[in-house]
């Protein structure tokens, strides 16, 4: 069965969404298989990101993805990963739909709540290197 990588970023975690996002995945049909909470360090941040390592934002998204605690979760189900996408929203909550993860509740691309993996490859690398 296809799995994904979702994290609850530190935002997410502050303002106390975990349980309300962990509720959408489990309504939605999908199996939670794995969670932790966890303080990234910089390493494992840099690995992350590594894609993005030659944009302006990229310090910036180190520093606060590391900033606090995740919550790191591995999810199960048809289309997992696809339709976790479509249910965090797009990456700037300015255009995320309302319903959409972002959409109600993130402000700005920099604090967007929640992190997924965009293909079935990037899921298996993130799942090694988070669990
Ligand atoms: N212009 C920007 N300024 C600040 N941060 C940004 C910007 N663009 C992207 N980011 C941050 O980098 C993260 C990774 O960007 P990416 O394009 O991979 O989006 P994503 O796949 O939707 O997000 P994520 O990987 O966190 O799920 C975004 O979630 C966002 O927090």
């Amino acid at each position: 069965m296809e799995k994904t990588f979702i994290m609850v970023k530190p935002d997410g975690v502050k303002r106390q969404l975990i349980g309300e996002i962990v509720s959408r995945f489990e309504k939605r049909g999908f199996l939670l298989t794995d969670a932790k909470m966890m303080t990234i360090s910089r390493e494992t941040a840099e690995n992350h990101y590594g894609e993005h390592s030659d944009k302006p934002f990229f310090g910036e998204l180190v520093d606060f993805i590391t900033s606090g605690p995740v919550f790191a979760m591995i999810w199960e189900g048809e289309n997992v990963v696809e339709n976790a996408r479509t249910m965090m929203g797009t990456t700037n909550p300015k255009d995320a739909a309302p319903g959409s993860i972002r959409g109600d509740y993130a402000v700005n691309v920099g604090q967007n709540i929640i992190h997924g993996s965009d293909s079935t490859e990037s899921a298996e690398r993130e799942i090694a290197l988070f669990f």
